[in-house]
């Protein structure tokens, strides 16, 4: 799925009204009942519900949505905010329409703001997509009082006072949502972890706007959904055997660290290879044997830590970082792999630690090589960012600059390829935000490239089955209680 910004996004609802042909206000109420069904499937019409409108096409919504509610018997009242005179065209259709079913409250001053009980379901239709500066005035206010209230928040499209593609100042007044529903794609702002309160949970609905256009429209932004990933996955053939899926090595696991060569060896096992070595410090020989019988293990002559490689010549991919430590001697060892490896690679964890300590090897990194940072392995490896967006754009440039395929971990892990266009994941929750779930995504690409998958693929798959064993992880543990290892148990294709 793509992902466009607020200017590509008023071009293409104007595209489809010219050529589909739809009228603007037909567009509006198709939005409207798009909302209303997803309203519907989740609160019953017990549920009072309170509408905030602002006065452009984002408030016609709100205005339609009201009618159709009323019509369904919701017990519903709507609020418009007079912040200006100016209203468009669709919103004043839909205000004149509803006169005939409700009475509308207007909001001009402070004191005409409701209260917001906690039973209450407030819907926010102030602001949307045309966000064009920092709400403020009576729009403040009213934010304000839906932020303080006890009560569930609902944003149509976007919360309000949120911009689309673009980053806002720590002091706008932005409603905090329960949930966001957006029309026909998500939206850039939805990616990005400091805007986790301004958008809630986030929901898609289908409005119809013109499929052909999307596809005609230039972004470097995609969301990598379930049919994306899906088409992703290669099927087994039936006379295949162990040598079609490739012999992995991971490097990984020092003394004390052993663990994060067990669950990095364990996914890329579950992820699908054919074959596994894992080599690992001297002192991990019998643990790696027990812990992980299906797995051959090489061991390093050093007791402690990994200081030389194995002969890497029967490897169809090699992963390193998990549980590496950053000693010289391993440093080392590193500088020889880049020299000799002739297959695709992942470098993660302290592997990428030593990167950004030693420039030179990051210069030598082959081309298409995978490399997992979380924000702060980023920071060390490419330098710091003021905010979300100017991080996204210097990783854009760190992959194009260094031609690497780049996972830069977190909620909605962005997955960027050498050409800059970047893929943000689906899946994932909170609960695989514990020690070692990085090890096990190593794990899984290693696994996958190894499988022949290329490098963009493999990123993009692999992020993905990796949250999905997360999601399904977190269903039979929860959140809370679940840990690495259950990433790997549940991990399944
Ligand atoms: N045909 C369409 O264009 C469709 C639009 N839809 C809805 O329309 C929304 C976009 O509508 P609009 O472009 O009218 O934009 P908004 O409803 O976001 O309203 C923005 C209007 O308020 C002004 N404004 C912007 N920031 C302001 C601020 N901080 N304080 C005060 N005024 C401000 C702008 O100049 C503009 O006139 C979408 O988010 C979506 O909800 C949907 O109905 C689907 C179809
Ligand atoms: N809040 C979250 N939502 C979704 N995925 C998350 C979240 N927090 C962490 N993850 C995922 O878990 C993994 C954590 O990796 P990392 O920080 O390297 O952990 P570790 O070093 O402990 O193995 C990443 O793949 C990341 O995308
Ligand atoms: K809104």
């Amino acid at each position: 799925m793509k992902i466009l910004s607020a200017s590509q996004v008023r071009e293409l609802d104007a595209y489809t009204i010219q050529n589909e042909p739809v009228s603007s206000l037909d567009l509006m109420e198709r939005a409207a009942r798009a909302f209303v069904c997803w309203l519907c499937a989740r609160y019953d019409n017990r549920k009072r519900i309170v509408i905030f409108c602002g006065k452009g096409n984002n408030g016609g919504d709100g205005l339609a949505i009201g009618r159709l509610l009323s019509g369904k018997g919701y017990p519903v009242s709507v609020h418009v905010v007079h912040y200006t005179q100016k209203a468009t065209d669709d919103f004043q259709a839909n205000l004149d329409q509803l006169g005939d079913f409700l009475a509308i409250h207007d909001i001009r001053h402070v004191e005409d703001i409701p209260n917001l009980p906690a039973g209450d379901l407030l819907i926010d239709a102030l602001l949307g997509s045309g966000l064009s500066r920092p709400a403020s005035g009576l729009l403040e206010k009213v934010i304000g009082a839906l932020n303080d209230s006890p009560a569930e928040v609902i944003s149509v499209d976007i919360a309000s006072g949120l911009y689309m593609d673009k980053v806002n100042d720590t002091t706008d007044a932005v409603v905090k949502p329960n949930h966001t529903v957006s029309f026909q794609l998500p939206k850039l702002a939805f990616m990005m972890p400091h805007n986790g309160p301004f958008v809630g949970n986030w929901h898609v609905v289908d409005i119809g706007l013109s499929q052909t256009r999307i596809d005609q429209t230039e972004t470097p932004y995609y969301f990598t959904d379930a049919p994306a990933a899906r088409h992703l996955i290669r099927a087994r053939e039936k006379f295949s055997h162990k040598g079609t899926f490739g012999h992995a090595l991971l490097l990984a696991g020092s003394y004390g660290k052993m663990g994060a060569a067990q669950l990095s060896g364990g996914a890329c096992l579950r992820a699908g290879v054919g074959l596994l070595t894992v080599h690992v410090a001297r002192c991990g020989y019998t643990i790696m044997q027990i812990a992980l019988p299906e797995a051959m293990v090489s061991v390093d002559i050093h007791e402690q830590l990994i200081t030389t490689l194995p002969e890497l010549a029967p490897y169809t991919a090699i992963g390193v970082g998990p549980g590496l430590g950053k000693e010289p001697q391993t440093l080392k060892a590193l500088d020889e792999l880049i020299e000799q490896a002739k297959v695709p690679m992942v470098w993660d964890a302290d592997a990428l630690n030593l990167l950004s300590e030693n420039p030179d090897l990051l210069k030598r990194l082959p081309a298409g090589t995978l490399i997992t940072p979380h924000p702060k392995e980023f920071e060390r490896l490419a330098g710091k960012s003021n905010d979300d967006y100017e991080r996204l754009e210097l990783a854009r440039r760190f992959a194009q600059e260094h031609s690497l395929v780049v996972c830069l971990k977190g909620a909605h892990t962005a997955v960027i390829f050498p050409n800059g266009s970047v893929h943000f994941n689906a899946t994932g929750n909170a609960g695989m935000a514990t020690g070692g779930s990085g090890d096990v995504l190593t794990g899984i690409l290693t696994s996958l490239l190894a499988q022949k998958y290329p490098p963009e693929d493999a990123a993009r798959l692999g992020v993905y089955q990796h949250g999905v064993a997360g999601d399904r992880a977190s269903r039979a543990r929860s959140k809370v209680s679940m840990i690495a290892s259950d990433i790997v148990e549940n991990l399944g294709w």
